[in-house]
């Protein structure tokens, strides 16, 4: 070997083979590398628009210190501020395409899809995507993303109440989310709006309960009464009371099916209320009226719902009507609607924490005022319109109160509810007492 150390022809030889060695690793390393890169180095994460964490990703992604899209699309709202102006707001997200993002010291390339030729037969909504990747082999990153973005989105909902209404076969949110209303606002005849708030605070503590014998974990109320009494601020007060949201069933959709009305309350949000109103407007007495059923909505596909196989797990429901004299008895038996509580004309009780609430300062003049009013039939919705036609003054409102009183027992008078005694009240308040847990009482 010594002899041939020197040669020229040996020394670019050698370099030649040490060249093409050099040039076939470096090619089995970058095929490699490319190999890696696919299976291992580069994490991506698809959220479709068909997942809850869809919106929030792209809220997420909006945050002013990570957006660096300049393609984007704006959406316009209007909102009422704290004190009464209307604003209009605009907010930008992502527009279709790529862009990039940091996160955590990370590039991540964000590519968002629409679909035109995909839609989804229920909404016509085009089927949407957002695509993330990053270098990297750990996906714990997508798991804090989706984390913080979770985050975000309920801390701006934090004091606030969403409304969602059924869409066909899914629940849409309907508005931006509303300011929570005081429970205190909603003043409802002495004890029952604490029955209810105790009930519904029992069934929360008591999933294990229901588990444990088989029994299915929901509970089904039932608001009735005079119109204007309160059902529905009462409902979207403890909503907010309780931190849940609220999803408003639409019983008189013309094109609401058995099936979509199963669907939906199969896939109602965490932490929500359902609440149909006005049931008595969809579905009277059978054997009265035969053919008050609803093309596509049936009378068994509601019952269903309410108990049967179909019915969902876990849920709280409320039913309103101004008429239960006229729902079918089998919608109101035991075991499909638990608790049932009367919301009637304003009564003394009513009218004096009314007054109060509008004239806390004057509690001098709150009984001469309830002496006046109460057994008029006067509802608290035209209870309040009175006071706030005297908001600025408390002796005005007790001086024409006779005048208001007279109106009001002229209007009622033909009310049927304006003449129950509270006996019969009683009777039209009930609690069935077969599912609520005995333990906890
Ligand atoms: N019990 C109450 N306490 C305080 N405000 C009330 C009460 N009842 C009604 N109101 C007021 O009257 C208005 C109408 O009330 P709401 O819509 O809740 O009545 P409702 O019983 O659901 O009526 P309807 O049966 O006609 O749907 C609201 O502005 C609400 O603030």
């Amino acid at each position: 070997m010594d002899v041939l150390k020197g040669n020229p022809y040996f020394d670019a030889g050698f370099g030649l083979a040490l060249m093409g060695v050099g040039l076939g690793l470096l090619r089995q390393a970058s095929r490699y590398s490319l190999v890696l890169a696919r299976r291992h180095l580069l994490v991506s994460m698809e959220v479709t628009n068909k997942d809850p964490a869809y919106p929030w990703v792209l809220q997420w992604i909006n945050s002013p210190q990570r957006f660096m899209a300049q393609h984007l699309t704006a959406t316009t709202s209007v909102q009422t501020s704290a004190t009464g102006d209307v604003q209009t707001l605009f907010s930008f997200s992502p527009s279709p395409g790529r862009h990039i993002i940091t996160y955590k010291r990370r590039w991540i390339a964000v590519e968002r899809k629409r679909e035109q030729s995909m839609v989804n037969v229920n909404t016509g909504q085009p089927f949407e995507s957002v695509m993330f990747t990053t270098v990297g082999t750990d996906r714990r990153i997508y798991e804090d993303l989706l984390i913080e973005a979770q985050r975000a989105a309920l801390q701006e909902t934090e004091d606030r109440t969403v409304i969602y209404k059924s869409f066909t076969f899914k629940w849409q949110q309907f508005g931006h989310p509303k300011r929570r209303r005081p429970l205190e606002s909603v003043i409802l005849d002495e004890g029952v709006a604490d029955e209810i708030i105790d009930d519904l605070q029992d069934f929360k503590a008591s999933y294990q309960w229901y588990v444990d014998r088989g029994i299915p974990y929901r509970r089904c109320y039932m608001l009735h009464g005079t119109p204007g009494s309160g059902k529905t601020s009462f409902i979207t007060a403890l909503a907010g009371h309780l931190g849940y949201n609220i999803c408003i069933l639409s019983l008189s959709d013309p094109s609401l099916t058995d099936d979509q009305l199963a669907q939906c309350l199969s896939v109602v949000p965490q932490q929500s209320i359902v609440v149909m109103e006005d049931i008595d407007a969809v579905f009277v007495d059978r054997a009265a009226k035969p053919d008050g059923f609803k093309p596509g909505l049936s009378f068994s596909g509601l019952l269903n719902v309410l108990d049967g196989v179909v019915a969902g797990e876990e849920r709280i429901l409320f039913l309103t009507t101004n008429h239960i004299d006229r729902l079918d008895s089998a919608i109101i038996r035991p075991g499909r609607v638990d608790v049932t509580k009367f919301l009637g004309p304003a009564t003394r009780f009513q009218i004096e924490k009314m007054f109060l609430k509008f004239f806390p300062s004057d509690s001098s003049l709150v009984s001469q005022f309830a002496e006046n009013v109460s057994g008029t039939g006067a509802s608290m919705a035209e209870l309040q319109g009175y006071f706030m036609i005297h908001k600025h003054n408390a002796q005005s409102a007790v001086d024409d109160a006779k005048f208001f009183a007279r109106a009001m027992a002229s209007k009622h008078k033909t009310d049927s509810i304006h003449s129950l005694n509270p006996e019969m009240i009683n009777s039209l308040n009930s609690k069935s007492k077969d599912v609520i847990n005995p333990e906890s009482k």
